[in-house]
């Protein structure tokens, strides 16, 4: 008899798959949860007090159930072998290069690992899709799993991840709904129970949705879809403040205060970062296309398309600003993850920005409270394909600062591109006696006093604010 009711393993020790076994091991402790990945370094990492991810909340979890029910591993013959549930959280990046380059989700790594459980299994399980992936995906890992030629049985569920980083434990803790979807006949229902029935254990059953797979797979391309969709909307309403004088903080508060809209998803920005919202509307941009829906496929990339514009405008802004040279000039850069309480930088807005003024010549400065340096680089060359090789300089180019007054010190300008926290505590009259004169600050986040920084004598320049230079009416 095993000591355990369950045993799960999860391909793929990421950004999903960590937070979310470890999430389920602390829930359920008579469930045996192994994470495996082919990259040593991140099980090591997963092994230690340094955690390879930032996430509030993660390391006491981690920390909670390690050793006990919640294992990390590179053995991941053995742990397919062992498991009843076998989740796929792999990265299923945009396409690089061949058919729907640029657009199309690469499934490649999903592929990857329903052959290995077909190679190695030894009885029959049930499949997890739990990466975000284009709509009937899981035909093609069901057709996968088929090919094994030892009889096995195996049931392939979707279950798409709704976590945002930043607030992923939270999130798993007390999620809005969890989506199953399966296969509509007696064992695919039976297995989407087995599913249901592990959520269950601190999800309340309303909140569990169950469906067929398609519907499944295609509703997490559509939730992401709609959530940028609200960001790149009051996004394109910024621009229309700043050319009018209307406020874009108090549009949003008027208008979220209809229940019928809500208040969420509308806090203008930079544009929307992370390895999920530009990736997945390109997928159901692609997905679109191929069913031969133009229409369809048009307007949601018009989603990227106002997105990529809101990033052009904030860095064409401050050249613009800082009449019209940035060459030579300190510029800080406060704030590098894509958002708060993460050192995600994938698809990060700061880095388009960095980007821009590198190539106006500027020397930038950048400080975030986690991102790592090389994390910065390995990102800037894969996204912009900008490294030392390519733009020789570069590496001097861009400074990375211990803090904010370091970063701020004989700047011309600071630029606030991530809402962390710290930033709204800054002794602001401290960084304007460091900095040079006309000392320019550009909000990309409207995190901070606009007025309190003026009447220091800083000029502001933020998202959707109007400019009091130029509205003698406000
Ligand atoms: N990051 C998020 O906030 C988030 C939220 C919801 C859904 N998703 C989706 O979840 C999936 C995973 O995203 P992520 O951010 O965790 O990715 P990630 O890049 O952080 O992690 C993926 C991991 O999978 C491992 N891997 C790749 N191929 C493998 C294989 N064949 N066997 C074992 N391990 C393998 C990689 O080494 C990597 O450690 C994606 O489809 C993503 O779109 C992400
Ligand atoms: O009002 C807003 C809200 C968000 N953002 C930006 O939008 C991006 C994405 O933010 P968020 O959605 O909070 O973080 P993600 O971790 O990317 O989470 C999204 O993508 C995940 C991966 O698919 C999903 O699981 C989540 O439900 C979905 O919110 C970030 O750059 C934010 O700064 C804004 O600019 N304004």
């Amino acid at each position: 008899m095993s000591e355990w009711d369950l045993k799960i393993c999860c391909m793929g020790a990421g950004y999903v798959g960590g937070p979310t076994m470890a999430v389920i091991a602390a829930k359920c402790p008579k469930i045996r949860v192994c994470v495996v990945d082919l990259s040593q370094k991140q099980i090591d990492a997963w092994n230690s007090s340094d955690l390879p991810i930032y996430e509030p909340g993660l390391p006491e979890v981690v920390e909670q159930c390690r050793g006990k029910n919640l294992f990390f591993s590179t053995d991941i013959d053995a742990e397919i072998k062992a498991a009843d549930i076998i989740f796929i959280s792999v990265n299923t990046p945009t396409k690089t290069m061949g058919i729907g380059a640029g657009r199309a989700a690469n499934i490649k790594n999903c592929e990857l690992c329903a052959r290995k459980i077909a190679e190695v299994a030894e009885s029959d399980k049930i499949i997890v899709e739990k990466s975000t992936v284009p709509v009937r995906t899981a035909e093609a890992v069901r057709r996968v799993l088929e090919c094994n030629d030892k009889g096995l049985k195996f049931q392939v569920l979707s279950n798409p991840e709704f976590l945002a980083e930043g607030t992923a434990i939270p999130d798993l803790m007390k999620p809005d709904r969890v989506l199953i979807g399966g296969v509509q006949d007696e064992p695919g229902l039976a297995a989407a129970e087995k599913l249901v029935s592990v959520y269950a254990n601190w999800v309340p059953r309303d909140q569990i949705i169950t469906t067929n797979l398609w519907s499944s797979e295609l509703s997490k391309l559509v939730a992401n879809a709609f959530l940028a969709q609200r960001v790149s909307s009051i996004n394109s309403i910024s621009a229309l403040c700043e050319a009018t004088g209307a406020d874009i903080s108090e549009i949003s508060r008027a208008v979220g205060k209809d229940d019928r809209i809500g208040k969420r998803f509308l806090n203008s920005s930079i544009g929307f970062g992370g390895s999920c919202f530009q990736k997945d509307i390109l997928n159901l941009v692609y997905l679109c296309e191929t069913y031969g829906l133009k229409e369809c496929a048009e307007y949601w990339n018009q989603v990227i398309v106002m997105n990529d514009y809101q990033k052009k405008r904030f860095s064409e802004k401050m050249v613009s600003s800082m009449f019209n040279t940035v060459t030579g000039k300190k510029i800080a850069i406060l704030g590098y993850a894509f958002k708060k309480d993460t050192g995600d930088v994938r698809e990060t807005p700061s880095m388009f920005v960095v980007r821009d003024l590198v190539l106006e010549q500027a020397r930038v400065h950048v400080y975030d409270p986690q991102v790592k340096r090389e994390d910065m680089w390995t990102e800037m060359e894969y996204t912009v394909q900008m490294s030392e090789a390519t733009h020789p300089g570069l590496d001097a180019a861009v400074t990375t600062a211990p803090d904010a007054y370091t970063a701020c010190a004989n700047a011309h300008a600071f630029a606030v591109l991530t809402e962390w926290d710290e930033f709204k505590e800054l002794d602001f009259e401290r960084i304007y006696k460091s900095m040079a004169k006309p000392a320019f600050v550009f909000d990309g986040r409207n995190l901070l006093d606009h007025a309190k920084l003026r009447e220091i004598g800083f000029e502001v320049h933020a998202i959707g604010k109007p400019d009091p230079n130029k509205f003698s009416d406000l």
